[in-house]
């Protein structure tokens, strides 16, 4: 078991709303909603806490609507380093439709002051020693500049924490220069941070290759149903999973990111690791919400993730 400090500087209320079908413009019925008290980095903690660790949070917190985040930590026995700022955490709006189609609307969160920063890098100063792993995830919410999130990544890492990180956009761009030791973007995100698209197969080895020369130690490159490619040192693994019924694909990257953390810190073997965090991926699909689910069915899915070698990594010109 790892004590391990996971960072949402945006957390979200996710709102989800099953639907038959979305018509933009109608009237919409739902047939279903559920509400989460959720946000990367506090869905990545949820998974990691089912999987047996130690849990630390931390980020920025609307102080007008902390009840169901209060309530999460409580609940799962959470360390609380939030920093209460002004104002309401965002909510997410996730449409999902009978056929499987999500439809994402995130909202922006509240503005955080200076201040507020300054107050979140002192209390970490505080919670971050003693703590295996730090994992940042999501995105930055008003007035939290791309530079500030860099020199949180460093920070975190002085105090002799391994930094995982899966953003986009700039704070991806800012915290991919600190070297983080495990990074998880989606191609989508990838292909935007190096401005050419990546769907060959090669061209992901080649950005790869690129990110591990910068001195980042595991990429992780998520493709939805398309499973998975990780680049690691000494290894490049392609995951396929197997086929599922898709409720929502909502904390599918979060659940596949804490799984991969899990089977490093318990030095699994690199096919054991990948296998399972697939197959807990494919899991999070399945259901609204995330987190392990039936025993039994995830038996059957590890059992069939496919994985195999891809092949030689290709330098790529800079
Ligand atoms: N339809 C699906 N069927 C099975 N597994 C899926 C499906 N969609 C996503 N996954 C799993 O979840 C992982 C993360 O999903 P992805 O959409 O790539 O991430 P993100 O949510 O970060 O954009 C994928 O790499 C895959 O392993
Ligand atoms: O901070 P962002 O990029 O807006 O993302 C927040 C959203 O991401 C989620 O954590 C889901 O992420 P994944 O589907 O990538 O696992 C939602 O719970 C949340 O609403």
């Amino acid at each position: 078991m790892a004590r391990i400090l996971t960072l949402t500087l945006n957390p979200a209320l996710d709102l989800t709303l099953r639907l038959e079908r979305l018509e933009p413009g109608q009237v919409n019925r739902s047939l279903a909603q559920v509400s989460h008290a959720a946000g990367k980095g506090l869905n990545v903690a949820q998974v990691l806490a089912d999987l047996g660790h130690r849990l630390s949070v931390a980020g920025f917190l609307g102080a007008d609507n902390p009840e169901a985040f209060e309530a999460l930590f409580a609940r799962r026995g959470f360390v609380d380093g939030f920093v209460r700022v002004p104002g309401e955490t965002r909510s997410n709006i996730k449409l999902a439709e009978r056929d499987g189609r999500i439809t994402d609307i995130n909202g922006p969160g509240p503005h955080v002051s200076e201040r507020a920063q300054v107050e979140l890098l002192d209390r970490l100063d505080q919670l971050a020693p003693g703590h295996d792993v730090a994992v940042l995830a999501g995105s930055l919410p008003g007035g939290v500049d791309p530079a500030w999130f860099g020199e949180l990544l460093r920070r975190l890492k002085r105090h002799g924490l391994k930094v995982a990180l899966d953003s986009s956009g700039e704070a991806l761009r800012a915290g991919l220069l600190v070297t983080p030791w495990l990074v998880k973007p989606n191609t989508d995100e990838l292909a935007e941070i190096c401005g050419r698209p990546l769907e060959a197969g090669d061209a992901l080895a080649a950005e790869a290759a690129h990110l591990q020369a910068l001195g980042i130690d595991q990429v992780v490159i998520s493709q939805g149903a398309r499973g998975v490619s990780w680049f690691g040192p000494d290894l490049a693994l392609q995951a396929l999973p197997p086929k599922v019924t898709v409720v929502s694909t909502v904390g599918a990257g979060d659940t596949l990111l804490a799984g991969m953390v899990h089977g490093l810190l318990s030095s699994w073997s690199a096919t054991h690791t990948l296998r399972h965090a697939t197959a807990i991926a494919a899991q999070a699909v399945t259901q609204v919400g995330f987190g392990l689910g039936d025993a039994v069915q995830l038996q059957q899915l590890e059992s069939a993730v496919q994985v195999q070698a891809l092949a030689e990594q290709q330098e790529v010109p800079r």
